[in-house]
């Protein structure tokens, strides 16, 4: 996908199946939402192949669209409106919607129901951009960063109400965050995108094998720390002793954890 002349996605292979929660984690201008706003159908891609619920997002027709529920990044202002009012709005585009306050119950916003939307807490903001995402009974929902500004326990909320969502609805849900640790408890499967590119995509098990590879051997020379990254620190440890002629000073070994992983994965790549 080129901008312009900027290149900006390059080579991206992905299969989401039904019902999965799929994640795209990368850090700011990994290319994310462009490849999310190429799936919904907002944007028309520069070159490759696209299919999403079997069709072409840039042929999508109108039943198409109906079947996504799409919750974008920005908050397109709706401040007015009451928050039941405008699920009801929105709601009466689709055949068979939600009951808005059926939805409000189950996203735990009942107590605001006739509150303004300008009103709400960033974090209610986004439940109501979710249940707005979701009140036409999507088959496949697009969230762009849905948790940024949420506290710990309105990101936990989050999560719970995506897993009865996949759950209980049978949503495919593909999501993207910066958070590997979000990734990580939510997904099926994650697709790390750094520079435009997969660097990695798998199961949170195989995420944490294809990035946590190697140690971290440290040790202080010359009143200075080294660090050496290696895939044998046995030997690394080893061959120092050896060359100490003795005990080795400050010596460490360790393994990265994922996040430390994934913040050098993201640093080599970019
Ligand atoms: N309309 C546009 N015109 C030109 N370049 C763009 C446009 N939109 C995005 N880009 C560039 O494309 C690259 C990918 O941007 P994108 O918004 O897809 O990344 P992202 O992974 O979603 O980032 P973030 O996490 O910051 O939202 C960036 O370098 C960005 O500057």
């Amino acid at each position: 996908m080129t901008y312009g002349s900027a290149e900006v996605l390059r080579g991206v292979d992905l299969q989401i199946r039904r019902g999965e929660i799929f994640t795209l984690l990368g850090p700011n201008g990994a290319g994310k939402t462009t490849t999310i706003e190429i799936l919904e159908g907002f944007r028309n891609r520069s070159a490759g192949e696209v299919s999403v619920l079997g069709a072409d997002p840039e042929k999508a027709t109108e039943a198409w669209r109906a079947k996504l529920g799409i919750v974008l990044q920005s908050w397109r202002d709706h401040g007015r409106w009451g928050v039941r009012e405008l699920l009801g709005h929105i709601g009466s585009f689709y055949d068979d919607p939600h009951d808005p306050d059926r939805l409000l119950a189950d996203l735990g916003l009942t107590a605001q129901a006739d509150q303004r939307v300008s009103r709400l807490s960033g974090g209610q903001r986004r439940r109501l951009d979710v249940a707005l995402g979701i009140v036409g009974r999507p088959e496949l929902l697009f969230l762009d960063e849905p948790t940024t500004g949420f506290d710990p326990e309105a990101r936990r909320e989050f999560h719970l109400l995506i897993e009865r969502l996949a759950a209980d609805e049978g949503i495919t849900v593909l999501l993207t965050t910066h958070d590997l640790a979000e990734a990580e408890k939510l997904a099926h499967r994650t697709a790390i995108l750094v520079g435009g590119e997969i660097a990695v995509c798998g199961t949170p098990s195989e995420l944490a094998r294809h990035v946590q590879t190697g140690s971290h051997v440290r040790w202080i020379e010359d009143g200075r720390e080294k660090v050496l990254r290696t895939e044998d620190p046995s030997r690394a440890a080893w061959e120092l002793h050896r060359r100490f002629e003795g005990p080795v000073p400050g010596l460490e070994i360790r393994r990265p954890s994922l996040e430390e992983s994934y913040l050098e994965l993201i640093g080599r790549a970019a």
